[in-house]
């Protein structure tokens, strides 16, 4: 008995415990019906602008394909998803040619390179993100020719950087940071120093475990005047030990929802001196005679300088997000079309039904939308990354800081539903780890927070508008390519019939419309409110809900909608066929919005028109729903880098399942814990 149970363990374990003999061709099925599409144009359209950076850190993913496969490493320590992590970027980075030069030639190989990290695992981009644009930017936006050698050997990975903005005690609100840089004139150096204990700089990645450098952001302070907050660049590990520097306590900040493989850490600093030249000093000097200067007088202004290094970091959340996105609706459309559950004799696709097309179909139109924002932050960043190094104070500085800000927000937040959506489409093989969604939920999870908080970061897309709006009021003409629709008294475009949100330039005009209508709302909001409580900041606060808030999104949505449409209208030209299909996809994005907003705005449609909008929906759900396998065979990641077992592109999901179930660690163990069930029936005496 005992001999024949071990027998069938070791078959199990050789030739697995579940036998498929027959191939499933259910993907493949799906993928025969509706229109036919242009894979590969799609395809080369949607990787615009990364194509190219993406295929080499692909390649190299998949030469080590195991170390990349999130499947085999579900059961991971924290330390172990560290080592994990840097065994993966030591695999990487060094081999994509990331150098100072390089990257001065061409800023956005940088971001190609760390979203193609991040894509597969968010923890080995953000570990690289941190390094290559948090510490380097800011070390590089804000320090002189000085620093030039600092900046060389962080790019050839000689020095690891970490960037501590962040305090135990203060998040958004950068300016009130506790850490205090303090001048001595006559050693001229400054003392760092942590004075109380919410000024230990918090949440800093790197810090935990890795990094030897840090840009951090403390009070300066000369002469005991505060000059506010500058940053400086110091050394807090010594660079043989390893061990942290006299005068730096750090640690790591222990388990979070997710993201273990990052070493996010803590810092603080006890009258730890370091030369003068550690202030990254291109705004601010301290001349020899211990003078404060800076040719920005207005404290304020300089201190939104302090923030340039931030930028880089945002885009990239605009592009991750989207690529994680896109990640879950390839695992749930492509499950969808396998997992069968009722419908008769023969069972039918879940992809089939009504309801599971209207969950999943607006958020792949919203993925489309996201990766329509993303080109244009990336048609813009190479201009605005030089802008940032030789005219921060730009006006298109000030206007990419507002579209980078309002997509941040949105393509984060559209992730989180879409990802969860995607989760519940597949029920209970969604909640197994080895489906991915578990990890792409914790990972973008992050994105809500960090590069500056979403609901605290959109706010500063409507502040750029209503700025721009205000100028227009003193006779200046508005610069912004992306303003121009601007019209205060715009009436909203004649809607007479369902067909019109099928209809391209009326859906624009109406978006321009839904934006032009926040920007009334909120003036006359933010007018009232000034009245009623005197401190425009209370008042400005008191405006967010129901009107701010609402313009940024609807801003950023029009631009979607603008950038989507010229896709389509280029798509169209190459393929008419194609193009058709995608513009369902366009239309369902629009028509989905307005369905969706529960503000004001709704009141601007009259019941029958709310039907029309609707019923447009659930159409056009069910029409994409007919495409949508093909569709996503053109967008989708390769499997590799997806790395899911219930989303592969073969199809073979209950053998992929079943194999990574058995091939996890204790699948056929005796609990290590047995004594303790024998206790337990021992443990109630009758
Ligand atoms: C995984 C991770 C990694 C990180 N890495 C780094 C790093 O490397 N370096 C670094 O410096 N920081 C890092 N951070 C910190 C991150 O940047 C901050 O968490 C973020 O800026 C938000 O600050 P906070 O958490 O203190 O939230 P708070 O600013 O305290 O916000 C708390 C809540 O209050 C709301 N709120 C705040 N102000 C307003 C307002 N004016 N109006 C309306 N609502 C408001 C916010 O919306 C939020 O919901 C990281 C954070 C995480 C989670």
């Amino acid at each position: 008995m005992v001999k024949g149970r071990r027998l069938h363990l070791i078959n199990s374990h050789i030739l697995g415990a579940f036998n498929f003999d027959k191939k499933c061709t259910a993907l493949d099925e799906y993928r025969e019906r509706g229109r036919q599409i242009n894979i590969k144009l799609l395809h080369d359209k949607f990787y615009e602008p990364f194509a190219e950076d993406y295929k080499q850190v692909w390649d190299l993913m998949k030469e080590k394909e195991d170390l990349f496969n999130h499947v085999l490493y579900a059961d991971l320590s924290r330390e172990g998803l560290k080592e994990r992590s840097q065994r993966q970027i030591n695999h990487i980075v060094p081999k994509c040619n990331v150098t100072y030069e390089s990257i001065q030639e061409n800023p956005l190989r940088k971001l190609g390179m760390l979203t193609g990290i991040g894509s597969n695992d968010l923890i080995s981009g953000t570990r690289s993100l941190v390094h290559f644009c948090l510490y380097i930017e800011t070390v590089q936006n804000l320090g002189t020719a000085k620093h030039l050698g600092i900046i060389k050997r962080a790019y050839a990975l000689k020095d690891y950087g970490c960037c501590g903005m962040t305090e135990l005690g203060h998040g958004s609100n950068v300016a009130k940071v506790e850490t205090t840089a303090t001048y001595d004139h006559s050693s001229r150096e400054l003392v760092i120093n942590s004075p109380t204990p919410t000024a230990a700089k918090w949440w800093i990645g790197a810090v935990g475990k890795t990094a030897n450098m840090a840009a951090i952001f403390c009070q300066l302070i000369v002469d005991g005047t505060n000059h506010g907050v500058h940053a400086f660049v110091v050394p807090i590990r010594d660079y043989e030990t390893h061990k942290p520097i006299n005068g730096v306590t750090l640690g790591d900040c222990g388990h979070k929802s997710g993201l273990q493989g990052i070493d996010n850490g803590f810092l603080l600093f006890k009258n730890y001196r370091v030369p003068y030249d550690a202030l990254l000093d291109k705004y601010s000097q301290i001349s020899p005679d211990g003078k404060f200067k800076s040719h920005i007088k207005n404290k304020e202004k300089r201190f939104g300088l302090m923030l340039t290094g931030l930028i880089t970091g945002r885009c990239s959340i605009v592009i991750v997000s989207e690529l994680h996105t896109r990640n879950a609706l390839t695992i749930a459309i492509r499950y969808a079309a396998v997992r069968k559950q009722f419908g008769g004799e023969i069972e039918r696709p879940i992809l089939d039904y009504p309801v599971h097309r209207f969950r999943l179909m607006p958020h792949l139109a919203k993925d489309f939308a996201a990766n329509m924002s993303m080109k244009l932050i990336c048609r813009l960043y190479n201009g605005r990354f030089r802008l940032i190094d030789s005219e921060p104070e730009s006006p298109d500085v000030t206007e990419f800081h507002a579209l980078v800000s309002v997509f941040k927000a949105l393509h984060g937040w559209y992730g989180q539903k879409a990802i969860q959506e995607c989760r519940e489409c597949c029920a209970g093989h969604g909640f197994s780890s080895y489906a991915g969604f578990a990890k792409l939920r914790a990972d973008n999870d992050a994105h809500m927070t960090w590069e500056g908080e979403n609901w605290v970061v959109i706010q500063q897309t409507s502040r750029w508008i209503l700025k721009v709006v205000q100028g227009t009021f003193k006779g200046h003409p508005i610069r912004s390519p992306y303003l121009q629709f601007i019209y205060l008294n715009a009436t909203k475009p004649r809607f007479s019939n369902k067909e019109q949100l099928k209809h391209a330039e009326w859906l624009i005009s109406l978006f321009e419309y839904r934006c032009n209508y926040y920007i009334t709302e909120s003036l006359n909001k933010l007018q009232e409110n000034g009245r009623s409580y005197q401190d425009m900041t209370v008042a400005w606060n008191r405006t967010q809900v129901h009107y701010l808030i609402d313009l940024a999104k609807s801003f950023g949505e029009l631009i979607q909608l603008k950038e989507f449409n010229n896709f389509v209208n280029d798509l169209t030209k190459k393929c008419p066929a194609t193009g058709q299909v995608i513009a369902n996809v366009m239309y369902l994005f629009a028509s989905h919005v307005l369905d969706q907003e529960t503000s004001s705005f709704k009141n601007t449609f009259d019941a029958e028109q709310a039907k029309w909008i609707a019923e447009t929906v659930d159409e056009l759900c069910d029409e994409v729903g007919e495409d949508s396998v093909k569709i996503i065979d053109a967008i989708a990641l390769p499997d590799h880098v997806i790395a899911s077992a219930i989303g592969h592109s073969d199809g073979q999901v209950y053998q992929r399942y079943t194999q990574a179930v058995e091939n996890a660690p204790g699948c056929f163990d005796p609990p290590s814990w047995l004594n303790l069930i024998h206790e337990t029936r021992k443990a109630i005496n009758l």
